[in-house]
C-alpha cells in the first residue's frame, strides 16, 4: 500500500489540476480575450444563471448531510451569499440578484434570464450533476468538490481587467459579481481546503479527491462545450 502524501503535496496535486480548468476552454478563452460578440456574451450570462442559481441547492445538500455543526457554521455563509439576507437592519442582495444585474447590463431581460429559457440542455445537465453529486456524496466529497474554487479568482480577474476595455457596451456596474467573488472565492477556498486535506487522508482518499475534483472541473468544461456548439467559437 502506499502511503499518503503530506498535505502540501496533497494541496500541490489539487492544484495542479488547474490545467483543466475551463478558463482554458475555447469558448472561455474568446469570451476573456474580447473576441465574443454581445449573442455571445448575453448566451454565456443567461446560461450561467443556471449554475448561480444551483449552487445554493448545491451548498443546503452539503449542509443537509453534514453532522458537523462547526462545518454547518462556516458552510451555510454561502447560501446567503448568492441568496441575500436581510438581517438587524443589514442587507445584502446576494450574488444571484448581481447576476441578474449584470444580465440587464448586457441587453437581457431579468425575466427571460430567471425562467431559464435560454438555458442549453448540456448546460443543464451538466449542473444537475453537479447539484446531484453534492445531494448523493458524502458530505466531504461535495466540499471537495467545490476546489474548483481555487482556481476561480483568476478568472474573475480577468474579466474585471479586459471586459470594460474589450466589451464598453456593458456598464461598469454590471461587474460587480466578479469584484463581489474574488475575495469571497478565496475565503471560501481556505475552507473547503482545510476540510479536504484533513479528511482525505490515506493514499486511496487523496486519489479519491483528485477524481472528485476533476468531475467537477469536468461539470464546467462540459457546460463550456455545450455553450461553444449553441453560440458558435471564434
Ligand atoms: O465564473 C466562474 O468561472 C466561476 C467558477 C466557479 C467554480 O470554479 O466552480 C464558481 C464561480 N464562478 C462562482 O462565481 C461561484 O460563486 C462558485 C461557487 C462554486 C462552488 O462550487 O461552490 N463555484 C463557483
Amino acid at each position: 500500500m502506499s502511503s499518503p502524501w503530506t498535505r502540501v503535496e496533497f494541496e500541490e496535486r489539487l492544484r495542479a489540476l488547474g490545467s483543466r480548468y475551463h478558463i482554458h476552454h475555447p469558448f472561455n478563452r474568446m469570451l476573456n480575450g474580447g473576441r465574443a460578440t454581445p449573442m455571445q456574451i448575453r448566451g454565456w450570462v443567461a446560461n450561467r444563471f443556471y449554475y448561480q442559481v444551483a449552487i445554493p441547492q448545491k451548498d443546503a445538500a452539503i449542509l443537509a448531510n453534514c453532522p458537523d455543526r462547526e462545518v454547518r457554521r462556516d458552510w451555510v455563509q454561502r447560501i446567503l451569499d448568492h441568496d441575500g439576507f436581510e438581517l438587524g437592519g443589514i442587507q445584502d442582495e446576494g450574488g444571484i440578484e448581481a447576476w441578474l444585474r449584470l444580465a440587464q447590463a448586457t441587453g437581457l431581460e431579468r425575466k427571460e434570464v430567471q425562467d431559464l429559457r435560454h438555458v442549453l440542455p448540456g448546460v443543464r445537465f451538466a449542473v444537475d450533476a453537479y447539484v446531484n453529486f453534492a445531494r448523493r456524496a458524502p458530505w466531504q466529497e461535495a466540499v471537495c468538490s467545490s476546489l474548483t474554487e481555487l482556481f476561480a479568482p483568476e478568472i474573475h480577474q480577468q474579466r474585471l481587467a479586459n471586459w470594460p476595455e474589450q466589451y464598453p457596451w456593458i456598464e461598469s456596474q454590471g461587474l460587480d459579481y466578479f469584484r463581489q467573488r474574488v475575495s469571497r472565492a478565496r475565503r471560501d477556498v481556505e475552507q473547503g481546503l482545510a476540510i479536504t486535506l484533513a479528511h482525505f487522508d490515506t493514499h486511496a482518499l487523496q486519489q479519491r479527491a483528485l477524481e472528485v475534483l476533476q468531475f467537477k472541473l469536468d461539470v464546467l468544461w462540459a457546460m463550456n462545450d455545450s455553450m461553444a456548439q449553441g453560440y458558435g467559437v471564434s
